[in-house]
């Protein structure tokens, strides 16, 4: 008999993310996990669910189990959750946050300084494209889907152990460059060989949220005082929610979905420093707003209202019409 049932999506990075995830719980004493493979959204959403969903369509399948109570925990990428929180669900833990870079996986070990000139890089994320085009005006950005060793196979010449059977296109494999990446996501499968530069910040802000996890339980289990739920709070990293909290609250002040060209990370010192770095880009690349602010902070109110002061000061520049969202006028 199991003591606790967490749910995870059916994709590799998913269910490695939820398997270290369920360890860390047990090894703080919530007792034994059950894991269970919650189906794609596409196999249960209905008209309700789709409430649930907008950017997070595919949290919702998963937010639904522990809504009906098939899990008592989710995990989740916490940057594919929107940042309006759903009626009756908690984030009870953000682990403490990984490598929050993005890396490039390039052919013939390239850098992003030594990509040939025409070189075609692989991402669908607008604000990797934005920000490689701000960087290297002169490369090519070809927009690729699917999960991670399907975006890994499509670099030219590199060639991953174990087919994917649930990838698309095998017949594309190794016609791109170069792709773009999460260092978070490859680090937790074990691919880190793969990856030919992790790119720094200055050069690249990531989405808000990259790199960190969330532990998602009913409001009902979060109230409860169980062994699940301290250790809960064994696995929540203060300095992470804090920091992850303000680049979404930075987020959700700039009504920038999952689709935005905007980076945002924010860094807790050990002297209770927030630093919060920001930046919008229009879609080409071609211009970008880039701010950051500072303050110490007490608590996670602070953090928030640091977000959405840095998002005031990016609004009050032009970020919306620069990104091509305009929160006053028209929907893109
Ligand atoms: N959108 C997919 C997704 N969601 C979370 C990660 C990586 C792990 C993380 O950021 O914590 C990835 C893959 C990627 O962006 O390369």
């Amino acid at each position: 008999m199991s003591d606790f049932r967490i749910g995870t999506r059916g994709s590799a990075l998913a269910t490695t993310q939820t398997g270290i995830v369920a360890r860390a719980l047990s090894a703080a004493g919530a007792g034994d996990p059950e894991t269970l493979i919650v189906k794609t959204e596409g196999d249960v959403v209905t008209g309700s669910l789709a409430a649930l969903g907008g950017t997070g369509v595919f949290a919702a399948s998963l937010r639904q189990r522990v809504l009906d109570g098939g899990v008592e925990v989710a995990v989740h990428s916490l940057k594919d959750l929107p940042v309006a929180q759903p009626e009756g669900l908690s984030i009870a833990a953000i682990p403490t946050r990984e490598d929050v870079r993005d890396v490039l996986v390039a052919r013939d070990g390239h850098t992003l300084d030594n990509l040939p000139t025409g070189s075609v890089v692989g991402t669908g994320s607008p604000r990797r494209a934005a920000q490689l085009l701000a960087a290297r005006p002169d490369l090519r950005v070809a927009d690729i889907r699917g999960n991670v060793p399907t975006r890994l196979r499509r670099v030219k010449g590199l060639v991953l152990e174990h087919d994917d059977p649930g990838s698309v296109g095998r017949e594309r494999a190794g016609d791109l460059d170069a792709v773009i990446l999460a260092g978070a996501g490859l680090d937790r499968l074990g691919l880190q060989r793969f990856v030919t530069e992790r790119i720094d910040p200055h050069v690249m802000l990531p989405a808000p949220g990259q790199g960190a996890l969330a532990v998602e339980v009913s409001s009902a289990t979060a109230a409860a005082d169980s062994p699940l739920t301290r250790a809960l709070l064994v696995l929540d990293d203060a300095a992470t929610r804090w920091a992850v909290s303000a680049e979404r609250a930075l987020l959700a002040r700039l009504e920038g979905g999952c689709a935005a060209p905007l980076g945002a990370l924010a860094v807790l010192s050990r002297t209770g420093s927030l630093r919060v770095d920001a930046v919008a880009v229009s879609p080409d690349g071609s211009r970008s707003l880039r701010r950051h602010a500072s303050a110490q902070v007490q608590d996670l109110a602070g953090a928030l209202a640091l977000g959405e002061r840095l998002a005031d000061e990016l609004l009050a520049a032009g970020a919306a019409q620069l990104m091509g969202t305009n929160p006053e006028g028209e929907k893109p």
